[in-house]
Formats: structure tokens, C-alpha cells, sequence
């Protein structure tokens, strides 16, 4: 919980004794995935996953991530929400009042949509197609200063999870691709990891970018717009990190949305994909589905100790002193 962002527990001697004697974990024996608000539909399959992927090490782990509310927290300590990064971009000073009105209206018609368990996929899928492109309508006719971006991400660059630092960090030290793909402002999430120094060589960030005309005149934004429902692996095919990542084979996946589980659709089907859910809104009412969706799901866990926690394990180097 983010309120004791403890580092993973990761020393434990049977979790050691398990990777000196290159015995199976148990899951049972991490104690990060037995707290109450970590669910697991299937302990067999993650047990069996989290093995494989330890005995493949850590060359064969690609990272795929969702980012607003992924990487950014659903909540602060204090209980406040965290802007996405649309709402990074509506704070800019410069814009016309009468977009950023428009901006929220359209955001407090769409996001109880977004995040409602009582709307079929079918009609959130109708709507989020809606919000994109009323959203992308409405960024046009004005001109932009990309600069003002940052000084607004530098404000909000304390909302990254706890120990987001620590796992890029890791990630980078040890060249695992990081895939960050967001349906929201991309111009915003690269300002945030940047401001909040986590934007690493090894991240690639596929997303919404700013479209301009006539250099700063403000148009739309560059195709292909990327919404709740359609951000996949596919999206990659023909680009140079497609041929960097396809043969890592070992995934894990992070989201808060139930689409996000999608994220990897398109890698080879002999894939091994551990999806991790972060489940904050309407959480009694989603459970079951974030369960059946994803193969850990954190209720109201504010930090990434979990992954973390896969990642020291699947590097197999925390290994007790004695
Ligand atoms: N005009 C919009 C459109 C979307 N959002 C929010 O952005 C989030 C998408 O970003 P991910 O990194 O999570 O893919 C999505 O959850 C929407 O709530 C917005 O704020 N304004
Ligand atoms: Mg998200």
C-alpha cells in the first residue's frame, strides 16, 4: 500500500534457498504476493510463469506498461488523484479557456464511462472512440509552445508510483526493453518520466503526439490515434524496437485498465506474458473481472514494489549474505 512503501521482501531464505539450489519457488514463499491486497486467480500459472521466467533470466524479459495510473499513482498518500497526462497538458497557462472548457466537459462525460463495471465493452469502446476524437477536434486552431509542457510535468513529477525509481533504474542497468504504451498525451508522458527522471535509453513510448501545422499552429494529433481499446503489439510491426523485442519472449505486462491486458497481443503466440492489473476504481465490483483478465491483480497498491519484486527475482541476485 502506498502508505508503507517497504522494499520487496525478496531476502527471505526460502525465496534464496530456492534460487541457490535452483528449487521451484513457491509462491507461497513470497511474501509480497501472499499480502491481502494482492489477488491471484491462478497460483499454479503465475508460479509456473514466475519459474520459467526466472531460469530464462533476464535476457529474455521485455516490460510492456501502460502509463496514466500505471506508472502514475491512482491516488497520493493523502487520497488526491494525480492529473493524466491530457490533464498535464490542459494546465499549460497558454491555452484558450474555451478549449480547456471544452477539454474537461468532454473528460467528465467520458471518464465515468471510461471506468464504469456497468457498460459493456461494446459501447465503452463507441465511446472512447468518441472521446479521442472530440478531443483531437478540439486541439486545433490555436498555436502551442511544447516548452510550457515541462514546467507543468515538473510539478506533478512526484506522482510516479513508489519505487518506480528503483525498478527503471534496475531495468535499465540490466538493458530490458521497456515498452510505455499510453492512450494518452505522449508529448506529456515523455515530460513526466524526463522531469521525474525516469526516462531511460531503454524505454520507447508509443502514444498520442501533437500534430502541427505550419510549425505552431496546433492541428489534431498524429495518426495513428491510440485509444483505451486499441493499443497492442501489432502497432509495433515494421519498426526497429519490433526487432529488438521480438525475441524476448518472457513479458510482464502492467495496466490499471482491463483493456491494457491487450498490450501484448501481436508478440509470437509461444509468448509468456505475466499481466499484472493495478484495480483502484470500483474495486469490489471489478475484482472477479481483473482477475479472470490479469494474472496479479493490486487492489489500492500505490507503489511498484511488485514488480520489483519479479524483476530481483527474475535477476536472481538478492541472495541472502550468510
Ligand atoms: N482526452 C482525454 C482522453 C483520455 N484521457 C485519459 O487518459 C488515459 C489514457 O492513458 P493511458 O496511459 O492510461 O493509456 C485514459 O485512462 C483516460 O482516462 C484523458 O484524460 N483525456
Ligand atoms: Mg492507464
Amino acid at each position: 500500500m502506498s502508505n508503507s512503501p517497504k522494499i520487496p521482501d525478496v531476502n527471505d531464505s526460502e525465496v534464496a534457498n530456492a534460487i541457490i539450489n535452483s528449487k521451484p519457488l513457491r509462491l507461497e514463499d513470497v511474501a509480497i504476493l501472499n499480502n491481502d491486497n494482492c489477488k491471484i486467480k491462478d497460483k499454479q500459472r503465475v508460479e509456473r510463469i514466475l519459474n520459467e521466467f526466472m531460469s530464462g533470466g533476464h535476457e529474455r524479459l521485455q516490460i510492456v506498461s501502460d502509463f496514466d495510473f500505471t506508472i502514475t499513482k491512482q491516488r497520493t498518500s493523502n487520497g488526491a488523484t494525480v492529473p493524466s497526462s491530457f490533464g498535464i497538458f490542459e494546465e499549460c497557462k497558454s491555452l484558450p479557456p474555451n478549449f480547456v472548457k471544452a477539454a474537461r466537459e468532454l473528460h467528465d462525460i467520458y471518464r465515468p464511462i471510461e471506468v464504469s463495471p456497468h457498460i459493456s465493452r461494446a459501447e465503452k469502446v463507441k465511446a472512447m472512440i468518441e472521446w479521442w476524437t472530440k478531443s483531437g477536434e478540439n486541439l486545433m486552431g490555436f498555436t502551442f509552445d511544447l516548452k510550457e509542457i515541462d514546467e507543468i510535468a515538473k510539478k506533478y513529477a512526484y506522482s510516479m508510483r513508489d519505487n518506480s525509481h528503483e525498478l527503471f533504474r534496475n531495468l535499465d542497468a540490466l538493458n530490458i526493453p521497456v515498452l510505455v504504451f499510453s492512450a494518452g498525451l505522449g508529448n506529456c508522458v515523455i515530460a513526466m518520466l524526463r522531469q521525474a527522471g525516469l526516462f531511460y535509453p531503454n524505454m520507447k513510448v508509443i502514444s498520442n503526439f501533437l500534430q502541427f501545422k505550419d510549425e505552431t499552429m496546433l492541428n489534431g494529433f498524429q495518426e495513428p490515434i491510440i485509444h483505451t481499446f486499441n493499443k497492442n503489439e501489432t502497432m509495433l510491426e515494421g519498426t526497429d524496437y519490433y526487432d529488438l523485442v521480438h525475441s524476448r519472449d518472457h513479458i510482464i505486462l502492467m495496466g490499471d485498465s482491463l483493456a491494457d491486458s491487450g498490450m501484448a497481443d501481436g508478440v509470437p503466440a509461444s509468448s509468456h506474458v505475466l499481466k499484472i492489473g493495478f484495480l483502484f476504481h470500483h474495486a469490489d465490483e471489478y475484482l472477479e473481472e481483473y482477475m479472470n483478465t490479469f494474472d496479479i491483480v493490486l487492489i489500492d497498491d500505490q507503489t511498484m514494489n511488485v514488480p520489483l519484486t519479479l524483476l530481483k527475482l527474475i535477476e536472481g541476485k538478492t541472495l541472502p549474505t550468510e
